[in-house]
């Protein structure tokens, strides 16, 4: 259950941002990408994500399955609906992925008191704690979370830290852009010499611009 990326290019709104990403990530590991502020993180995650294709390169599963069917993204805009409540949220959740039961996410991500408050209703960290416990009802292996504890206080992010972990060991995996150090080792991808010139992004036609 390796998730590979080979050669990867990606854009953002036509412009190449990063060219040349390669890695690969096992079970049971975390990478944490880093990188300065428009480096291209966001674009990347999306990008393995299957939100947008790549400008060039793969991304797969090393045992030749599509990744798109292995991984959940928590992206900066959490995924949250404002009108349905805590409980309905990760329900219609587990439905689109087929998982069932939600008491497990409610319980870890300390949201059982507010399941019966409206999305629309929850302060900023208990939003982001509703849109992380939506990666446990998704029965998903590898998490791409998209900084994952902006919003989160102290023992919300050690929390976060402990799920993660424990995701882990049960032989998932998770990809995480984060600016923050989690409190747990992993491997670190900066992004910084992937960075695109019109070199190293072949298919970017220049006179476009
Ligand atoms: N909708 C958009 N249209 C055009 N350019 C965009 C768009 N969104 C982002 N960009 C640009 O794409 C580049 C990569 O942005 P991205 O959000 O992937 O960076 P990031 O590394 O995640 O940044 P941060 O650390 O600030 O979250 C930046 O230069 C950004 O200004």
């Amino acid at each position: 259950m390796t998730l590979e990326v080979q050669s990867v290019a990606v854009q953002r709104g036509s412009v190449p941002v990063l060219a040349g990403v390669d890695f690969a990530l096992p079970a049971g590991e975390a990478l944490f990408l880093r990188g300065p502020n428009g480096i291209g993180k966001t674009t990347l995650l999306r990008c393995i994500a299957g939100l947008q294709p790549p400008l060039s390169g793969v991304v797969r599963m090393a045992n030749g399955g599509a990744a798109t069917d292995e991984i959940a993204y928590a992206s900066h805009a959490d995924g949250v609906k404002p009108t349905l409540t805590v409980a309905e949220n990760l329900s219609f959740w587990a439905s689109v992925f087929g998982a069932s039961g939600i008491d497990a996410a409610l319980e870890t991500f300390d949201l059982v008191e507010l399941r019966n408050r409206a999305a629309q209703n929850l302060s900023a960290g208990q939003k982001r704690r509703l849109g992380l416990a939506r990666m446990l009802v998704t029965g998903r292996n590898i998490w791409a979370m998209d900084e994952p504890t902006v919003s989160l206080d102290a023992a919300a992010t050690a929390n976060f830290a402990r799920v993660v972990q424990d995701h882990l060991a049960r032989g998932g995996s998770a990809l995480i852009a984060t600016h923050i150090d989690l409190g747990f080792d992993a491997k670190v991808l900066d992004l910084t010499p992937f960075k695109a010139t019109t070199e190293n992004a072949p298919e970017f036609d220049e006179a476009f611009l």
